[in-house]
């Protein structure tokens, strides 16, 4: 018998006792009434022995909605579609999915290591109104848990826990993400934080359609994936449950697109931190507070954003040219460019990722990109700081195929064997490849869109040899005149021993005509 069942029946018998008793109680004195009462409380539990739990919507009138509630509701949104018969439909992520959520008063089983629970949302609607300034709804909504009560423990413990957990992995992933980017400190003002300003997340890019030896990308994804069933691994080890890559790599070779197909891989939010608008560590500090967990916190181009590398030395530098700086305008003149300039240091950065982030929550990745990874300090990449190096490199003939087949959606063609030996000769970037391959109009069709990668490749290849050969002429210029200014300087030195020479001869000659004069 379902929960439905059994409760209308001993639910029907126990209203009519009820209404019995609400009607004659005042005619029984006021002690026995306690009694009967107490009895009735007994009789109720005895032929119902069930317990119901009460979740309400809001904890309190102008209280936000409550956690609990929102958790229940998508952990039912899950159960409901197979289970409940009447529904209300959300539409989340522009359509993309279909949410639904059990009507008002449906009720929807659910079972739990074996023990059977009955879920119902009821609605109650205040009948006193008031006038209030903050808008409240006069509808109460509350979901109802009930169960049996030997199984107490097992419901309000483990069961409840799980049903949290499943109902926020629902709200991640239906969410739509963000994309936060950091506000110049000027503009933060406002009892509303006014740190990061966001859009929605919507990059298309995914580790399907990035261009990259599948056996690289698997790698990545692996660890991606790993990186997050980590948790309970890094708390063994007692590490913050972050990871750092480092993506390098000339411009054009993926390094933003295989950011957003991490956070699409992951359903992760992205904060872009734009450091040059960081003024000091302080202000670092209070933006990386405020992000979220699951999120990838991006800094791009991190040798031309801040001058990390040098910054140490330059500051001492400053230092001391403010010692020596006593004219009041060229002071304020000076302060000024100095405020401008950013004054985040590396040791700030690492501090922070090393240090903060561990005291508040985990699951971040952070990624920094760079065009040029030899000019960045060592301590900023050593292993530890920075998990992963990954190389994003010039377009391979495996790359090539990807593109293809997101470009022009084909998986071979006769011109893929001249391509692919063309590719391991040349460095074009995939976003050179991808441009060319892209039809330019509807009258183009595949073999044109390859042709013109081809040419495209010829053009790239003629230059590498214009280049090279500007090289080699370079180098046999400098070589020759290296070998001139050798000649020349041993020419001279040549000149100077026999200027030297004339020098001793002289003296000699001297020393003889002294020798001459003192024999004479
Ligand atoms: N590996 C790739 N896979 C798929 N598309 C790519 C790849 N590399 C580049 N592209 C295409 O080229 C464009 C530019 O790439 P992207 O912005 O990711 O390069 P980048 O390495 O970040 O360059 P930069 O160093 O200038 O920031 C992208 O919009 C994308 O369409
Ligand atoms: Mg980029």
């Amino acid at each position: 018998m379902g929960m439905g069942e059994l409760g209308t029946n001993i639910g029907s018998v126990l209203a009519s006792l009820m209404f019995v008793w609400a009607i004659f109680k005042d005619h029984f004195p006021y002690r026995l009434r306690g009694h009967i009462e107490k009895y009735i409380q007994k009789l109720f539990r005895f032929v119902y022995p069930y317990i119901e739990i009460t979740f309400h919507e809001s904890a309190g009138e102008r209280l936000k909605r409550s956690e609990a509630f929102s958790a229940i509701q998508n952990y039912l949104s899950t159960k409901a579609s197979s289970q409940a018969s009447r529904f209300k439909a959300d539409v989340m992520k522009e359509s993309k999915s279909l949410v639904l959520t059990m009507d008002d008063h449906e009720e929807v089983p659910d079972e739990f290591n074996g023990v059977k629970v009955w879920w119902v949302l009821n609605k109650h609607v205040n009948k006193s109104q008031s006038i209030s300034y903050f808008p409240v709804s006069d509808e109460k909504r509350s979901f109802k848990l009930s169960f049996h009560k030997r199984h107490r423990e097992l419901i309000t413990g483990p069961y409840i826990e799980h049903v949290m957990n499943e109902g926020k992995a629902v709200v991640v992933k239906n969410r739509q993400r963000k994309l936060y980017s950091n506000n110049p400190s000027k503009n933060w003002h406002g009892w509303k934080s006014t740190k990061w300003s966001h859009v929605f997340f919507e990059h298309p890019a995914t580790f399907d359609t990035l261009a990259m030896e599948s056996k690289k990308k698997e790698a990545i994804m692996k660890d991606l994936k790993k990186f997050t069933q980590g948790k309970e691994y890094y708390k063994k080890i007692g590490k913050a449950w972050k990871r750092g890559y480092l993506l390098y790599g000339p411009p054009g070779t993926g390094k933003s697109t295989m950011i957003a197909a991490m956070a699409n891989f992951l359903n992760y939010d992205v904060y872009d931190l734009e450091l040059t608008t960081v003024k000091d560590n302080t202000e670092l500090r209070n933006l990386l507070i405020e992000t979220s967990s699951k999120s990838i916190l991006v800094i791009e181009d991190i040798d031309c954003s801040l001058d990390l590398t040098g910054q140490r030395e330059k500051k001492k530098e400053k230092d001391e040219d403010n010692k020596e700086e006593t004219d009041p305008i060229k002071k304020k003149e000076k302060e000024e460019s100095d405020n401008k300039s950013s004054k985040v240091t590396l040791s700030g950065l690492l501090n922070f990722i090393d240090g903060l982030w561990s005291a508040c929550g985990g699951e971040r990745i952070i990624v920094f990109t760079t065009n040029h990874v030899d000019k960045l300090d060592p301590a900023l990449i050593r292993r530890g700081r920075m998990d992963k190096h990954i190389e994003m490199s010039y377009c391979g003939f495996e790359a090539f195929k990807v593109l293809a087949n997101n470009y022009l959606d084909i998986d071979s063609h006769d011109l893929y064997g001249k391509i692919e030996s063309m590719l391991g000769e040349t460095n074009i970037t995939p976003a050179d490849v991808a441009e060319n391959l892209m039809p330019k109009s509807d009258e183009e069709d595949v073999e044109t869109c390859l042709n013109c990668l081809i040419e495209a490749l010829e053009e790239v290849k003629k230059e590498e040899a214009r280049k090279k050969a500007e090289e080699e002429e370079a180098r046999l210029k400098a070589e020759k005149e290296e070998k001139e200014k050798a000649e020349s300087a041993q020419e001279s030195v040549k000149v100077d021993e026999n200027s030297a020479n004339s020098v001793v001869k002289e003296n000699g000659f001297h020393k003889e005509g002294d020798a001459v004069g003192v024999d004479t």
